[in-house]
């Protein structure tokens, strides 16, 4: 009996809704049967053809273009069917009625999201990495997003992982060789200079790492949480950082209760802006459930600006509320460094005074946008972003991870390569679970649940 992953499938391509133009496509070892009955003659390979999509009367639902791409010579590495129809939903409902009719016999079925990408990847048509790519590309918020998943997608990830595998591979044979020939020893691998090739892989896996965060960035953006007590000008930031008036914005305290959230971006980087309610104890009961959500906030956030009013505090910098919400942000945050004071209202008060500025700070005005660029420069700084856009290849959190482990393991490998008499199994040990980890970012070795857990955040019909 064919497995699930052998049904022929059929779905919708394009996005839902009005379109010019939306796609139903068909993939499956033959889909010779729906061909015939939907399009009533065979078609030359890979050529557009005009003509009538036939219901089970013979009667046309739709005039449109059909394609075929015979197997192996397809995006699933199947034998697939286009029909290109005009972009209304109900005509798309009909043609993938009738498709699925007309391919009953053959176990045709409604495909899973991502499934066509998963039958490319499973088919050899691309790699793990470039498959994440795909559905990256698609999901890309920016620009620069976009054109790294594209990066990915052509290849360049998955190169430089390829390389770092064969370099790895090199000396796995050599250590291995050393194992299984015990009458050549340490000196064996020391002539190899097992030692420096070990140290230049480290090398290119610390670049390639370094770049995949980025891409990762690139991808995720980071969370920015604006915190401070009522009336400092958190939302006012919000709306001077997103260039348009999304949260309400009055002298009263207290105006903001519950989040507000914008993704901006800067250089590229998306980053995901959260305004939140103003920090005190006063408060009805809305303002409280508020406030417990700016906290929630806060400790989720990849940086947290902390607001204060120069207006408001005089000849300090800070005032007591302000004093009280520092303490509770040093228990909280996991590190300092995600920590910006953020001095406002520059336009209608003085600077503060160099004593009082705590560690990371910017001076602005929500209101004038003086400062602004300065915080923008510093958030991305914050961020890790280093980077040219061009040259970044997106990236996933699942690859950052598999390239440190791969580093642990390296390390670990030259550790014991440093002693007088290395233990050699352990050391052959280390290498293959680097390689495996480099395996992971490509899919020769991963398990079927991760492949569902990819796939199943796909779109349907990618
Ligand atoms: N109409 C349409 N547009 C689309 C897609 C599609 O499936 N249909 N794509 C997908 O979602 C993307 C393009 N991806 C594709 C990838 C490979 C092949 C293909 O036919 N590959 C063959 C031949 C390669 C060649 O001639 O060089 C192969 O790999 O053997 C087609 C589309 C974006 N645009
Ligand atoms: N002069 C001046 N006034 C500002 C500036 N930023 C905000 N304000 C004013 O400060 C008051 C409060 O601004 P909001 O942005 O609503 O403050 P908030 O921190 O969001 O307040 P809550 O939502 O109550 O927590 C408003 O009257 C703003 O116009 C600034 O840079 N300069
Ligand atoms: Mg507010």
């Amino acid at each position: 009996m064919l497995s699930r992953h052998s049904d022929p499938i059929v779905a919708i391509a394009t996005a839902s809704g009005r379109g010019a133009v939306g796609i139903v496509r068909v993939s499956g070892r033959d889909v010779s049967q729906v061909l015939k009955a939907l399009c009533g003659r065979t078609l030359v390979p890979r050529h557009a053809t005009y003509l009538p999509f036939l219901d089970a009367v013979g009667q046309p639902i739709d005039q449109g273009l059909a394609l075929h791409f015979p197997a192996p010579h397809s995006y699933t590495g199947e034998d697939v069917l286009e029909l290109q129809a005009h972009g209304g939903p109900v005509v798309l409902q009909l043609l993938l009625a009738r498709c699925l009719e007309a391919g009953k016999s053959t176990g045709l079925r409604l495909a899973e999201p991502g499934e066509f990408t998963r039958r490319a990847f499973l088919n050899d048509k691309m790699d793990l990495a470039q498959a994440e790519a795909v559905s990256d590309l698609i999901d890309a918020n920016t620009e620069a997003a976009a054109r790294s998943a594209g990066r990915s997608l052509s290849g360049a990830f998955s190169h430089e992982v390829h390389g770092l595998r064969d370099a790895l591979i090199k000396l796995r044979m050599l250590v291995e060789a050393t194992l299984d020939f015990p009458e050549e020893d340490i000196d064996f691998l020391q002539k190899a200079d097992a030692r420096g090739q070990l140290d230049a892989i480290g090398k290119s896996v610390a670049t390639v790492l370094d770049r995949a965060r980025q891409g990762a960035l690139l991808r995720e953006g980071m969370q920015v949480v604006l915190a401070g007590q009522p009336n400092v000008g958190k939302s006012s930031l919000l709306n001077a950082l997103a260039g348009a008036e999304l949260a309400i914005v009055t002298p009263i305290p207290g105006t903001t209760r519950d989040k507000v959230s914008e993704t901006i971006q800067i250089s590229g980087v998306p980053v995901h802006v959260i305004d939140t309610a103003g920090l005190r104890d006063a408060g009805d009961e809305v303002e409280r459930i508020g406030i417990a959500r700016s906290w929630d906030a806060i400790e989720k956030a990849d940086a947290v600006l902390f607001l204060h009013d120069l207006t408001r505090v005089g000849e300090f910098s800070y005032d007591v509320g302000d004093d009280r919400i520092a303490e509770r942000l040093q228990s909280v945050l996991p590190s300092p460094d995600r920590l910006v004071h953020v001095f406002n209202k520059r336009d209608a008060a003085a600077p503060p005074r160099t004593e009082d500025v705590p560690g990371r700070h910017v001076v602005l005005s929500a209101q004038t946008g003086a400062g602004l660029d300065r915080l923008r420069h510093l958030l991305l700084e914050l961020a890790g972003w280093h980077a040219q856009p061009e040259g970044v290849f997106i990236a996933r959190a699942r690859h950052v991870e598999a390239l440190q482990r791969c580093q642990a393991h390296l390390a670990t490998a030259t550790a014991l390569l440093q002693g007088d008499d290395p233990a050699l199994d352990l050391l052959a040990e280390e290498l293959r679970l680097g390689h495996d980890a480099l395996s992971e970012i490509t899919g020769q070795f991963t398990p079927d649940d991760l492949l569902g857990e990819i796939f199943s955040r796909f779109c349907i019909g990618k």
